[in-house]
């Protein structure tokens, strides 16, 4: 159906279109609720353009400088098609595969509409957990370059403290966790009154959550309105994307003439991964798992594993996780550092595991609290320990590999399954649509159990 439209002319779009709209490549579908019936399709653009180019005259030069200071000189494919959507200040909903570059898109958005002169919170981005909300401060940090203030405001943070700072200089930005940005509401520490942005990233996993759904709707519906602030709905997976959009419109959390910005729709993994599994029995899955540590010498590794079941932990058992390190803490003879994040670890120990991953080589066995958004682009190999609950949880483990957008080296992903588990791992395959291949045990592995 998106190909049968050949031009975005965007009916009841809220602000006049930069020229680009008018012309982008053929992946990008657009569907703004007004006419929903026929998403639309942007025509590709005459000529690669830079970031800067894309962003002509609507973000601040600093921010920009910032940008180019770092790097980031071409705008990704997910940038080039959804810069001018969101420029141009209408709502947007932001769908593209992992590590494609959603984060600066949604931040120079940010940045073109803030008033940096104004002394208020005008510019709110929700994240999922207190790991991704490190990140995304940082990176709002560097491109504001010090003409506004960017604030956390994130679980185990130091809320006390914040909520003064907060009444003393009210920051442009802030980068909240749900809870911890309700709980500062609710003390009457700021109001959002003031918000003409509001961005939720990884917007599927945020909804799916029973814990935050429910303050996530305060935020959308009581503590600000649709109608005054653009809003940005950011992620890699959103099922049944069609009743999303429509949902958006018809509870007011965005405004009727909201644009989906879709990047590779038929292909939702990243095409350079390498994916490969491994048929054995529990018993044997520590083994294998050091035996492909050695056999694969990976650069920097994450291996996901479970989170414990209330049931399992009644029963006294120890999670995946304890088991995990304390076997590669004991065996593993590489030189990564093994690590571990998970969500029964306090708030301290959570951020020193953060911190220590940054910039060396690691091994970090983590739950799926890793699985979103955690931008660690020097991670080759996934390994996934416990085989994800779903297809979506498997392609954001995945995504956190082969994150170098202008790099083709090929990174890989290994699961270890059991023969009952094979058909697990084979809907996956058919819903994400990727090719994964057996790696025989018995060829490999030289073991005695
Ligand atoms: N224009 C650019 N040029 C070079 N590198 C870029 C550019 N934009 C983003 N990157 C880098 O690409 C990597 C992935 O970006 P980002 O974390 O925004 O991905 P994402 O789409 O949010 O992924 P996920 O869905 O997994 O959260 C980051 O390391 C980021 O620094």
């Amino acid at each position: 159906m998106a190909a049968a439209a050949s031009t975005a002319t965007l009916s009841g779009c809220a602000r006049p279109l930069p020229s680009t709209l008018n012309s982008s490549p053929s992946s990008t579908r657009l569907a703004p609720f007004a006419s929903r019936s026929r998403p639309r399709r942007l025509r590709a653009a005459a000529a690669a353009a830079t970031l800067r180019e894309v962003c002509s005259g609507r973000v601040p030069d600093h921010v920009l400088q910032g940008a180019e200071d770092v790097g980031y000189i071409s705008p990704t494919e997910v940038q080039e098609q959804s810069l001018p959507v969101l420029l141009s200040g209408l709502d947007c909903i932001l769908h593209a595969q992992t590590g494609s570059g959603k984060t600066l898109a949604y931040l120079l958005a940010v940045f073109s509409a803030i008033d940096v002169g104004r002394s208020s919170v005008q510019a709110l981005v929700i994240v999922p957990t207190r790991e991704l909300g490190i990140q995304v401060t940082k990176v709002a940090r560097l491109l504001a370059a010090k003409t506004c203030n960017v604030m956390a405001l994130l679980d185990g943070g130091m809320l006390t403290r914040q909520k003064s700072w907060l009444k003393a200089k009210p920051p442009a930005i802030i980068v909240a966790t749900v809870a911890s940005l309700c709980q500062m509401v609710e003390k009457r520490a700021f109001s959002l009154g003031s918000i003409k942005i509001l961005v939720i990233d990884e917007v599927d996993f945020i909804f799916g959550s029973s814990k935050q759904v429910n303050s996530l709707r305060k935020i959308l519906n009581s503590y600000t309105a649709a109608s005054s602030r653009q809003t940005i709905f950011a992620s890699a997976s959103i099922p049944q994307h069609n009743r999303f959009v429509h949902d958006c419109v018809q509870h007011k959390w965005t405004k009727s003439d909201v644009v989906h910005v879709h990047v590779n729709p038929v292909q939702p993994m990243p095409s350079h991964l390498r994916h490969t599994y491994v048929i054995c029995s529990k018993k044997e899955r520590l083994h294998v798992l050091l035996s492909l540590l050695e056999r694969d010498a990976p650069k920097s590794v994450i291996i996901f594993v479970a989170q414990q079941s209330e049931k399992s932990k009644r029963a006294g058992n120890p999670p995946s996780s304890t088991l995990v390190v304390e076997f590669l803490r004991a065996e593993y003879k590489g030189t990564l550092e093994v690590l571990v994040l998970e969500e029964d670890m306090n708030f301290n120990a959570r951020a020193t595991s953060f911190t220590e991953v940054k910039g060396k080589g690691f091994l970090l066995v983590s739950t799926d609290i890793a699985s979103r958004g955690f931008d660690l682009p020097q991670t080759s190999h996934i390994y996934n320990f416990d085989l994800p609950k779903t297809a979506t949880d498997y392609l954001h483990r995945a995504g956190r590999t082969g994150r170098e957008p202008f790099s083709k080296s090929e990174c890989s992903v290994t699961t270890l399954i059991t023969e009952e588990e094979r058909f697990v791992l084979q809907r996956f395959q058919n819903e994400l649509k990727f090719h994964s291949q057996q790696l025989p045990l018995e060829s490999m592995f030289t073991f005695n159990l």
